[in-house]
């Protein structure tokens, strides 16, 4: 039997429609992502129960949620593990609601903050913001708010003052409050929860959540001035994660206290995965491990973790030789969007600047039908939408692009890692990453955009022939994908308006339609003189970022073995790097001369030009 698809309302801030829940759950849920509890079932207000299905669409829980909320009630702390786009978000922010609408006294504003929820990003702040919202809607006295980068400090302390009983902040804006803003009042937190865990260490903010618990007085480690500030007893601290490791455990460890673990593997014994962990902490600020002993809890997970990825994602990867990579992604979006007009497809790239370019290859290129340049009248090449979200956008375009692709029926939406932290955005059908994520995990966290509580999606991965080995690396953490078939898509389309014969197969460098798009490509960047500007930036970023890889990974992505004439190519660059950065190209010519009258081979570390 087909999962079950039931979607529930995005938050007020994404604002786009959403369709109406689907039946009720049963015990029979092919991918067992709901339970066949009611949400009264788990002893949640009958007020709340009826909000959430009536007007949030949600006709029970999911099983997570169903496995989280009762724990959640009844004071325990609680470490969840689940797949991306199973209802986390529900399972911490209904128990709270729930506890903080029968508080008596009444909660008011002037008690200020009850529930801190830390998340890594801003688009994350919005979002979890925006379901808080949802959630009090019938509790009016209970105020969610949130506090983040980018945002006017000025505003948030005025918030702050007024009280705000549930929020929502990224950590270091959040340390900045604790810091200096002296209104605001916390000396009745009860809940600290950190959704996305994973990412919000993965992100460096490991030093500024060791300050805040220990500014709140909740790190189980923590010395005894801080633990005076407020009552540690009567706290209660979640952790969410969809990926464990090792830095998550250490905040685990010192922000939980026998704690419930949820979505851990089961079929392990406590003793089995202490030992893996047990003994050794890993700082939140850094790779090293040291040797402290546990005093606290035996939470651990296996050094190489298996992820979980939603069961009905499609995972692909496709095969390019680095110089048509960006005919190959213009391409399949024109096939994507040519099958099916209404849609949203996320791609994910490396760098900023590589984001910067991309948009405006993607929403700006124009053709003639047949590719035929200068002929008949230019159309664009692509007809939806682009967006684009990255980390040097200044906060209200950020926002702009955000709330538009989620609103937006049909779009495309380009951007960095920023991206793969947690967002819900409805209806993302195809998630392409273009430039590898590096570590497994960020490839779980960048597919986990899609294919979310029950719905379709597909996954489509970007590879050079010489990155292959990164599929073995996804394998040994339970990922495997499949090829996608490339050349039939290139069947389909058309060249001078004939559709080629199907003699003999070409490759797919010299195939006329991808020689076509490059051609087109090449013209446009060249006519253009900022968008010519664009691409050299993000061509150097772009090496940059690929110098970058850690680890094991960087035996995969040598920069060594990258033809810097295709890569231009993939950029739209006709001339070679040599002009791009000419002070670098001179230097490495008088290291060759130097080197080879040393008698010494070329250095094995090449590095890159910063942008001019
Ligand atoms: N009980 C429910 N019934 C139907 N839809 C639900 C239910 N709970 C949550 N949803 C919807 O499922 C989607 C995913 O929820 P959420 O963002 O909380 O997942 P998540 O597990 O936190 O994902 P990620 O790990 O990617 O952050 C949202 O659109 C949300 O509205």
């Amino acid at each position: 039997m087909a999962a079950k698809r039931r979607l529930g309302k995005p938050p007020a801030a994404a604002a786009p429609a959403a369709p109406k829940a689907k039946a009720k759950a049963n015990e029979d849920d092919a991918e067992g992502l709901f339970s066949s509890r009611s949400f009264a079932d788990l002893g949640l207000h009958p007020t709340l129960c009826a909000h959430l299905q009536d007007k949030m669409g949600f006709q029970g829980p999911t099983r997570i949620q169903a496995q989280a909320i009762p724990v959640a009630m009844s004071g325990q702390h609680l470490l969840v593990k689940a797949a991306t786009g199973t209802g986390k978000t529900l399972a911490y922010l209904a128990p709270i609601v729930h506890l903080l609408q029968m508080r008596e006294p009444r909660v008011e504003r002037t008690h200020g903050t009850f529930a801190l929820v830390i998340v890594p990003t801003r688009e994350l702040c919005l979002q979890v913001y925006g379901i808080a919202q949802q959630l009090v809607h019938r509790f009016h006295w209970l105020v969610p708010g949130y506090v983040m980068g980018g945002e006017s400090r000025s505003k948030e302390k005025a918030r702050l003052r007024k009280g705000i009983s549930i929020l929502i902040a990224t950590p270091g804006r959040l340390l900045d409050h604790l810091q200096h803003t002296s209104s605001f009042v916390y000396s009745n937190l009860r809940w600290i929860v950190f959704d996305e865990a994973d990412s919000i260490l993965e992100l460096g903010f490991g030093k500024a959540v060791e300050d805040i618990l220990g500014l709140l007085g909740s790190r189980t480690d923590a010395s005894d001035e801080n633990k005076s500030k407020t009552d540690p007893m009567q706290r209660q601290n979640l952790l969410l994660s969809a990926t464990l490791n090792e830095k998550v455990n250490r905040l685990a460890n010192i922000s939980l206290k026998n704690p419930v673990m949820i979505g851990l593997d089961e079929q392990k014994k406590p003793s089995e995965r202490s030992s893996a962990l047990g003994k050794k902490h890993t700082s939140l600020l850094s790779d090293d491990e040291e040797e402290i002993p546990d005093k606290h809890n035996n939470i651990a997970e296996p050094a190489v973790d298996d992820f979980k990825l939603p069961a009905q994602l499609v995972q692909r990867y496709v095969k390019v030789s680095c110089g048509s990579r960006l005919a190959v992604l213009l391409t399949i979006l024109k096939s994507q969007f040519e099958r099916q007009v209404s849609q949203k497809v996320v791609v994910f790239m490396s760098t900023c600047d590589a984001v910067d370019f991309h948009h405006t290859v993607l929403s700006q290129l124009e053709w003639s039908r047949g590719l035929a340049l200068d002929t008949d009248k230019k159309q664009k090449f692509l007809g939806c939408k682009v967006f684009r979200l990255h980390g040097n956008m200044d906060q209200e375009d950020r926002k702009k692009s955000y709330l538009g692709f989620s609103s937006d029926k049909s779009a495309i939406l380009v951007c960095t890692d920023v991206a793969a932290r947690g967002l819900d955005i409805p209806k993302v059908r195809c998630i392409i990453q273009y430039d590898s994520p590096g570590e497994a995990s960020e490839y779980v966290h960048r597919v986990g955009r899609t294919a979310r509580i029950g719905e379709k999606g597909e996954a489509l991965l970007f590879l050079q022939p010489v990155e292959l080995d990164y599929l073995k690396d996804l394998e040994l953490h339970g990922v495997s994908l499949t090829e996608y078939p490339f050349q039939k898509v290139l069947d389909g389309f058309p060249v001078n308006g004939e559709k080629p014969l199907k003699r003999k197969p070409i490759s797919l460098d010299m195939h006329p339609w991808i020689l076509s798009v490059q051609r087109t490509l090449e013209n446009y960047v060249a006519s253009e003189a900022t968008t010519n500007k664009l691409a050299r930036d993000a061509f150097c970023s772009w090496l940059r970022a690929y110098t970058a890889h850690r680890g094991e990974l960087k035996k995969i992505f040598m920069v060594k073995k990258l033809h810097l004439g295709h890569v231009a190519r993939s950029f739209g660059l006709k001339e070679q790097p040599s002009l791009v950065g000419r002070s670098h190209q001179v230097q490495l010519k008088k290291r060759k001369k130097e080197q080879k009258r040393e008698g010494q081979g070329p250095t094995k570390r090449r590095k890159f030009p910063t942008k001019k």
